[in-house]
């Protein structure tokens, strides 16, 4: 539920955005909206999300996150949970200063495709049946993937900090599927810090895309509420060296 205090901010938000904007995230600021500059590419996404309907932000400077709270019904992500926590090769691996990072990670996709983040090689292990199953149903919204990056968050207390996926090698659309116990995915600009914050619960799909790695970022905050496990899965397109 939205907080009180930002209904009339939400309000003057829907007035001026239309309904763009749905009542599953809430804005801690008010936001700047200027007309993105839309080429071929993102139009054409806008559509076809809007087709599939999810909800469609359009954020300050040409980023474009895409929602939808329950992509994936209830059954079906009970069944995808259970086997990629039970079946993936997670590791705990180290970050950029050295400590360990605080969640388990795991990497699929072509083979020999290797994504580099925070200094280390993320080398990817062959696709599973599951989770090509789930890359298609992310590629029929947007996007076309070769890689995918699984995050496994077992309390509150396993994050991800505030970052953006910009490292040059990685294509600008990304697509992140959630299962598990729901935590709160925050956006914030780098220049004005406006802030949104989105639900991300039992199969929420969010797709990142447009000029959103160059003017946000994104994270996990820790949370105190006793929340259950997570698992996360950012599927991207790696361009071969
Ligand atoms: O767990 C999430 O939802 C975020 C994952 C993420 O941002 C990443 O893997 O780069
Ligand atoms: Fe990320």
């Amino acid at each position: 539920m939205r907080p009180e205090s930002l209904s009339g901010q939400y309000t003057d938000l829907k007035r001026r955005y239309g309904n763009t904007y749905g009542q599953s995230w809430d804005s801690a600021k008010s936001i700047e909206y200027r007309p993105p500059q839309l080429g071929g590419i993102l139009s054409h996404s806008l559509r076809k999300a809007e087709g599939n309907s999810m909800q469609t932000i359009k954020l300050t400077d040409g980023g474009i996150l895409l929602y939808k709270e329950a992509f994936i019904p209830h059954d079906m992500a009970d069944r995808y949970f259970a086997e990629l926590r039970d079946h993936s090769a997670w590791e705990q691996k180290p970050g950029i200063f050295g400590y360990l990072q605080p969640r388990l990670i795991a990497a699929y996709g072509e083979p020999g495709l290797v994504y580099r983040y925070s200094g280390r090689d993320n080398v990817a292990l062959p696709w599973t049946p599951t989770l090509l199953e789930i890359k298609q149903k992310i590629e029929s919204i947007e996007g076309q993937y070769n890689y995918c990056l699984l995050n496994r968050y077992s309390s509150g207390q396993d994050s991800m900090g505030l970052h953006a996926d910009d490292e040059p090698e990685v294509g600008h659309i990304i697509g992140s599927l959630s299962l598990g116990a729901t935590r709160t995915f925050r956006i914030k600009h780098n220049e004005s810090k406006e802030t949104m914050n989105f639900p991300v619960g039992h199969g929420t799909l969010i797709i990142m895309a447009g000029t959103m790695q160059q003017f946000w970022k994104h994270e996990i905050p820790k949370t105190k509420r006793p929340v259950g496990e997570r698992i996360n899965l950012t599927y991207r397109q790696i361009i071969r060296e």
